[in-house]
């Protein structure tokens, strides 16, 4: 059926407007469950949009609710939504919307468990996407957990990613937004910043204002879409970068090297020298300042020495500032003591990462 007949069709059974729907069935947002709706037909098909293109395409909607959202994605062309939905209350909206749905040649599932197979794929190195999308307007509460949780799928081409480069377009926080999408040399940025833009082209779509949710959100939102890149900007398996950001971006405000002495034991500055003389870094920036190619050099650089150093290396876990307080306390008293101790301290590191640079820059 082409997607005009579609748009016809799906225009037969009325639906009732959402807010008729919530005032009839007596639906009351529910706060722990980050409920906030979109009910505004505009803006909704306008993230409709932002998925585009969905003719033909399978969608994954994460927390349907009241079903706007998924309404548009069937407006837009999509040919079947899965929807995920933890609040059972939106059961016969969403019911509702599958009968319209049915009579327009369409599907809308609520339980992914049956998902057809179908050919949807799209190799992950051509430049084609796959049929497949995966949308929310997504609970805050959980969205920077499922973000996270989804990248690591991305470069692990798990999930729906083992079907190819699955597009998402979600809404975040702005505040959080700004983070993800955030350039060098900005206070947004973060750990957020480089494990998506090192997987995925990120783009602002647009924002919305938190006036426009029912009930008012207190924060404005952006619609981001995510494209995962045909190649990862940083050529190193995920938890070996994700260990790395994690320890760079751990106080955001100083040096690296006050940052990444707890990537290594005590006893092995030695290595963090290396790492910062191989990669040419400068100890003492922030890591604000420092770009995803050079984040890509550090990052191999520590990879090629947890592979040499032996699994202990990547597996070494510092336990918390209190123990690092008291180890740095303990080479206080051994340097009063005038034992010679090897600790980290910025200025030995910073001091011999000098020395190591030039003498690889001379050598
Ligand atoms: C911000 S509302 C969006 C609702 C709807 N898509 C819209 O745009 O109006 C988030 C939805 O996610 C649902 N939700 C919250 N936690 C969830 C979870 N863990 N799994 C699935 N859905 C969840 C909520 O019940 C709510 O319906």
């Amino acid at each position: 059926m082409s997607v005009s007949t579609v748009k016809s069709a799906i225009r037969l059974p009325p639906l009732p407007s959402l807010a008729d729907l919530l005032r009839m069935l007596d639906l009351r947002a529910r706060r722990q469950l980050s409920q906030n709706f979109l009910l505004e037909p505009r803006l909704l098909n306008k993230l409709a949009k932002a998925a585009k293109p969905l003719a033909g395409c399978h969608v994954l909607e994460i927390g349907c609710g009241p079903g706007g959202f998924t309404r548009e994605l069937f407006r837009e062309g999509a040919q079947r939504v899965v929807g995920v939905e933890l609040d059972r209350r939106f059961q016969p909206c969403l019911e509702n919307l599958q009968d319209c749905v049915r009579a327009a040649d369409r599907d809308l599932e609520t339980d992914c468990s049956h998902q057809r197979e179908q050919d949807l794929s799209a190799d992950w190195h051509s430049q084609q996407l796959p049929k497949i999308r995966l949308v929310g307007n997504l609970p805050f509460n959980i969205s920077t957990p499922l973000l996270m949780t989804w990248l690591q799928d991305i470069a692990e081409r798990r999930s729906v990613w083992q079907h190819g480069r699955v597009p998402l377009v979600l809404t975040f926080q702005k505040e959080f937004a700004d983070r993800l999408l955030a350039d060098t040399w900005t206070r947004s940025r973060g750990r957020p910043s480089i494990l998506t833009q090192y997987l995925c082209e990120a783009r602002r779509c647009f924002d919305i204002s938190g006036r426009a949710f029912l009930p008012q959100a207190k924060v404005d939102v952006t619609v981001v879409r995510l494209v995962p890149l045909r190649q990862p900007l940083i050529p190193v398996p995920y938890p070996y970068v994700n260990k790395l950001v994690k320890h760079a971006f751990a106080f955001p405000n100083k040096s690296l090297v006050a940052c990444m002495e707890t990537l290594f034991p005590p006893d092995r500055c030695d290595l963090l020298i290396r790492l910062f003389a191989e990669t040419g870094t400068q100890p003492q920036c922030t890591p604000r300042e420092l770009s995803i190619a050079q984040f890509s050099d550090l990052c191999q650089a520590y990879h090629r020495m947890c592979q040499t150093e032996g699994s202990e290396l990547f597996d070494f876990t510092y336990i918390g500032k209190e123990d690092l307080w008291r180890t740095r306390k303990s080479v206080q008293r051994k340097v009063l003591n005038g034992l010679t101790v090897n600790y980290f301290t910025v200025a030995n590191i910073v001091n011999k990462t000098r020395l190591a640079q030039q003498a690889n820059q001379s050598g």
